[in-house]
């Protein structure tokens, strides 16, 4: 099993072959009085799906910023001691998995820079397509050998290209500075940043990554990915961050500044995959979108059968539409540990089948004899569920059909989902009985890709769905995308 440079674990399997993974979790709040790191750190657990690579928390008491950083989940890498040396009034936080730059300490974020004024600390959810420009624009402006990852070998991440870019306006202040630099940025960025004094809040004209603004009781700010964090936080939901709008939080209150047009392309596999169900996009909650699909789901793809299971976790609302659509009963075939991340089975041969067996465990009694359908939200490679449809014959099943709520994956995200390359994917060039046959199912469907945009109340011009159809809503002039289709390129490095 991998270990960190550290020698602790990692919570992958083969950090060299990844599954689908969840973007960045960012935070932030401005809240004199309050607590505001123990809120941040409350903030992180519940976004903790969103990234298990590294977490980080920053804290200003108007005087100075203190970051605490470090490799690992939320509860590793903080403590009652650390949490009680962060005090201040205003926070931003970060849970990360990377895409652009290696998953070590130098690419952990909040990114720390000295600015003219204090010091920016920076957080980011998103994945930016243009770093070749940036940093050519960075090298004008600071000189070739400070950019990051010149500088250091290890802050090789877009966001510290960002970070490095927005401290080096030194005539202005750091708003007048995002107001420069924002409209230059290509691709997906919802950010949270602040200097010594004011919360900042940014999203791409597109809005391809959620962002959501609270407030508590008191009147502090939050903003989060997620409502579901505003939530956990005792934070109501106020509204979203717009599509290409600044947002500067400090005394005064809040205020907004829009740096470019508004074009919105929401990221769809939020609703599938990587949102919580708890969290409301768009004005909807997730779980009831999910269900929906599950219902549309069963319409477009009906089975004779006994029982409909879910394949735990994300797969479970899906399921439960899939039961009420269908009118076959609902029950729980597979059980899940859950101590066991949503990252941790990275399939690869032998430990791909020793981390879904750790992961899950069918319940023979549930299943034997018994025509199945299970319903999981995505195939990325099929290793999930050729594991699953194994286990469950294993366990007794006489059929299983498998219902997927979402279209077959068929090409890599570059906006901040680590997806595998087009050559790692089960879909591309295989037909669905192709793939039903490849993971062992007697039965297979994906609802349609205007079934699961029509659940989410969302009009199709104003969703990105490119892993599903090939069409990047932004920033495909940066990609070669025959090149990254090739075994072995990824969008990773720099
Ligand atoms: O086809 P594959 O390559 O196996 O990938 C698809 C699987 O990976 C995800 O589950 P994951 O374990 O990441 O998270 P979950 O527990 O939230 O479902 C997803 O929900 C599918 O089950
Ligand atoms: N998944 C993300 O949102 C990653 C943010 C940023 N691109 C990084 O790699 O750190
Ligand atoms: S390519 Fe897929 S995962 Fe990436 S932003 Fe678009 S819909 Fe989301
Ligand atoms: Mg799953």
């Amino acid at each position: 099993m991998p270990l960190r440079p550290d020698g602790r674990l990692t919570h992958e399997l083969d950090p060299q072959d990844h599954g689908p993974q969840d973007a960045c979790g960012v935070f932030g709040i401005f809240g004199p009085g309050e607590e505001v790191s123990r809120l941040t750190y409350f903030g992180l657990f519940a976004l903790q799906h969103r990234g298990q690579e590294s977490a980080g928390i920053a804290v200003s008491n108007r005087k100075r910023i203190m970051v605490f950083k470090d490799m690992g989940l939320v509860s590793q890498v903080f403590d009652e001691p650390a949490l009680n040396t962060l005090q201040g009034d205003i926070a931003v936080g970060h849970t990360r998995y990377s895409t652009t730059g290696a998953s070590v300490w130098g690419n952990a974020q909040p990114t720390l820079a000295a600015t003219q004024e204090g010091s920016l600390a920076l957080c980011h959810n998103g994945n930016l397509t243009n770093t070749d420009e940036l940093e050519a624009l960075l090298a004008e402006r600071i000189g070739e050998r400070n950019v990051p990852h010149k500088k250091r070998m290890d802050s090789s991440s877009d966001t510290m290209i960002l970070s490095a870019l927005l401290s080096s306006y030194h005539d202005r202040s750091l708003e007048e500075a995002a107001v420069e630099v924002l409209p230059r940025l290509r691709g997906a960025f919802c950010l949270t940043f602040m200097d010594e004094q004011t919360l900042y809040a940014a999203r791409d004209p597109q809005a391809i990554r959620p962002l959501a603004i609270g407030r508590l009781a008191s009147g502090a700010w939050v903003v989060a990915s997620e409502t579901a964090a505003l939530d956990i936080v005792g934070a109501s939901f106020e509204r979203d961050v717009e599509p290409g709008e600044l947002v500067i939080i400090d005394e005064q209150g809040l205020r907004s500044r829009r740096f470019a047009e508004p074009n919105p392309k929401h990221c769809l596999f939020e609703y599938v995959y990587l949102a919580r169900p708890d969290t409301l996009i768009n004005g909807r909650r997730i779980h009831n979108v999910r269900v929906k699909i599950g219902k549309l789901l069963a319409k477009e793809f009906p089975v004779d059968a006994d029982l409909v299971i879910p394949t735990p976790e994300s797969g479970t609302p899906a399921a439960i539409g899939f039961a009420a659509g269908s009118g076959i009963p609902y029950g729980q075939g597979l059980v899940r540990n859950a101590y066991v991340g949503r990252t941790f089975i990275q399939p690869s041969n032998a430990m791909r089948q020793m981390g879904i067996r750790m992961k899950l465990n069918p319940l023979p009694d549930v299943v034997r004899d018994k025509r199945i359908v299970v319903v999981d939200d995505t195939i990325v490679r099929g290793n999930t569920q050729r594991q699953v449809v194994a286990m469950l014959r294993a366990a007794g099943a006489k059929e299983v059909h498998v219902r997927i709520s979402a279209p077959p994956v068929e090409w890599p995200c570059f906006y901040g989902i680590d997806f595998a390359t087009r050559d790692e994917l089960i879909a591309p060039g295989m037909t669905i009985e192709q793939i039903a046959e490849a993971i062992g199912a007697d039965s297979l469907g994906h609802i349609s890709l205007d079934g699961l945009i029509k659940a989410t109340h969302v009009d199709k011009s104003n969703l990105c769905r490119a892993c599903f159809d090939g069409k990047y809503p932004v920033g495909k002039q940066d990609l070669d995308l025959d090149a990254l289709t090739q075994t072995g390129a990824t969008t990773k490095e720099c």
